[in-house]
């Protein structure tokens, strides 16, 4: 057992909910040594993915060869639009798709919608941080290449989308706006602000008739080919697992045309935005991960982790790590953004397991994109009780919002280095592994008893790959209050220590002060202590109860209707 060092005692956890005026800085000894007497970390950044410009376009453009064709006719007439969305790719979209094979001329648009970025709901925090702007305006840039190098261009329009698109349509007189379907409130709630702007138009002037089309294209399994009604959805993923793959088939990738021009001539397309045009001030990323934003970065990921290290073939034993780029895929920041289709992932495991070999790390990777597809399912199942404090069962417990307590795990000053070192990566990255989410977020909720949602909405400013789906269910479920009641976790952080973090190697990276203690002090220094006198699991399971009202619904800035439309 490890014995309390004395100069690196975090305070306890104990003190800090009972004396809560306590400024955790002043009593956290290790974190107040000046950063002078630090040790620099061996590697302090890792561009991922880590190819340089001429590679990450060779890979790209090899990419895109497999996966377009010069054979695809198109029988269409007159301008659709295409509005991009979480879908910022060229490769295996069907909107753009669906636009280019219905018109003799494509408008590829972006909106900059002001309201990502203002605040989160509950609790004011920033919707969009500026590394995920960032990340944006790469993505953004990289879109606007790839289009412009295939006879197309992107208009970027600062403004919301049921403003912009309408306008679009009629200027240009579109037939049609495709675009990319989402599934959670807010999303929905500006879907039919523009198909109602559209229909404006339409009464305008009668012979402009323009619709927006709206296609599936998130998840790896489409949701017509599940075998059961979405609302019987089961609760149980590994029923779902089993379910989808006994029954379903993933569909291959759309083959785009080689060639999507001509555009139709507009005089200014629009510049990739600055971050100061979203209120925000670039943040330097000086230590961990570095990703790069857009689909040709996306691509280059997949052949340094497939096909250049392959890194494929040993992913299960690895993906539990936390130090690096290489434990796993790091895919989900570009699947989030869309820059990357979940099918195209899938045809690459295909092709690396008759070209390679095929193994359970193989699988896995297929294994973990059913979760993503899960939850995005889920969400259309169980509506807005995702954002709801008791989840999807609907739960009722007592959550603290105190700031102070909740202040000290956002800013990685609990005193606990597995705690601290995670949430330092977050803010500093905008990612964290797997392994260091379930364990964050089971100490804010179960050992500090803090909200969920606070935590949540932390994710959501923070994290590069964010995307409600994902995010909110995988809260709820470390909340227990998510649909399945079996997944009710609790992580304790001296055997995520033992198990993920042996040598103390990741938290001296994160906290460079731990790097000159013995490794096997690194982790708890306090642990014997803590163990002692701090009750770490506050033993919730019989506080929560059952009830049949979901909490009141309200408004949000997305939309201005009330209740209906909120995700809250
Ligand atoms: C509290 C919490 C919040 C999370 N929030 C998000 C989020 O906002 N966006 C997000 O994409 N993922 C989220 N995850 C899931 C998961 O942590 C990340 O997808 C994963 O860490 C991304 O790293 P990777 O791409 O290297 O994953 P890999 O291990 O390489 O997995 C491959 C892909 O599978 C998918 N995947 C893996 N695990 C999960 C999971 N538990 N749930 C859903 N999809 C998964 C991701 O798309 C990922 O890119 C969250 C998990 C927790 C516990």
């Amino acid at each position: 057992m490890a014995v309390l060092h004395s100069s690196l005692a975090p305070y306890s956890l104990k003190k800090l909910i009972l004396i809560p005026h306590l400024k955790p800085r002043k009593i956290c000894h290790f974190q107040a040594m000046s950063s002078s007497s630090r040790p620099e970390p061996a590697v302090l950044v890792h561009k991922v993915p880590g190819l340089n410009p001429d590679e990450m376009d060779r890979v790209s453009d090899q990419t895109f060869q497999r996966y377009t064709s010069s054979s695809v006719k198109r029988n269409g007439n007159g301008v659709a639009i295409v509005w991009f969305r979480n879908d910022l790719r060229v490769l295996d979209n069907e909107a753009l798709y669906k636009a280019w094979l219905s018109s003799r001329e494509v408008l590829p648009v972006y909106c900059i919608d002001p309201r990502l970025f203002g605040s989160t709901y509950y609790f004011g925090f920033p919707k969009t941080g500026a590394l995920r702007a960032q990340f944006l305006v790469e993505s953004l840039f990289d879109l606007k290449k790839n289009l412009t190098k295939r006879g197309l261009n992107l208009l970027i329009q600062y403004g919301k989308p049921e403003e912009v698109l309408p306008s679009l349509a009629k200027t240009y007189g579109a037939h049609t706006v495709y675009a990319q379907k989402e599934t959670c409130s807010e999303e929905l709630s500006v879907e039919k602000l523009v198909s109602k702007g559209l229909r404006r138009v339409v009464l305008q002037s009668p012979a402009n008739n323009p619709n927006l089309q709206l296609i599936w294209g998130t998840t790896m399994y489409h949701i017509e080919d599940l075998p059961f009604d979405i609302s019987c959805l089961p609760d149980v993923y590994t029923q779902f697992r089993k379910s989808v793959e006994a029954k379903c088939t993933v569909r291959g990738c759309i083959k785009m045309p080689a060639s999507l021009g001509p555009a139709p001539s507009i005089e200014d397309w629009g510049c990739v935005p600055s971050l100061d045009q979203f209120g925000l001030q670039h943040q330097n990323v000086s230590l961990g991960m570095k990703f790069v934003g857009g689909e040709s970065a996306a691509l280059g990921r997949i052949n340094e982790y497939f096909w250049k290290k392959d890194l494929l073939s040993i992913y299960k034993k690895t993906r539990n790590g936390m130090l690096g780029p290489d434990y796993s895929t790091k895919f989900s920041p570009w699947l989030a953004s869309g820059s990357l289709s979940p099918r195209l992932v899938h045809e690459e495991v295909k092709r690396y397991e008759k070209e390679r070999q095929a193994n359970d790390s193989t699988y896995w990777v297929l294994f973990e994109l059913i979760w993503r597809d899960y939850f995005r399912f889920l969400s259309v199942k169980y509506g807005n009780s995702l954002f709801h404090p008791g989840g999807p069962r609907k739960l009722e417990h007592r959550w603290s919002q105190e700031k102070t307590l909740f202040e000290t795990w956002r800013d990685g000053h609990t005193g606990y280095p597995l705690i601290d070192a995670n949430m330092k990566e977050l803010s500093t990255t905008g990612f964290m592994s797997n392994r260091g989410r379930q364990i964050v977020c089971s100490f804010l909720v179960r050992d500090m008893g803090i909200d969920w949602r606070m935590g949540a909405e932390w994710f959501e400013t923070c994290l590069l790959d964010y995307e409600p789906c994902s995010n909110y269910g995988n809260w709820t479920y470390g909340a227990g209050v998510g649909n399945d009641p079996r997944e009710d976790r609790y992580f304790s952080i001296p055997k995520q220590a033992q198990n993920y973090d042996p040598e103390g190697e990741y938290v001296a990276y994160w906290l460079p002060q731990l790097q000159s203690l013995p490794k096997d002090k690194r982790h708890f220094p306090g642990m014997a202590y803590i163990k002692q006198v701090v009750p770490l699991k506050f033993g919730n399971a019989g506080k929560y109860q059952n009830h049949d009202k979901t909490s009141t619904a309200r408004g949000t800035n997305f939309g201005g209707r009330q209740a209906k439309g909120s995700r809250r």
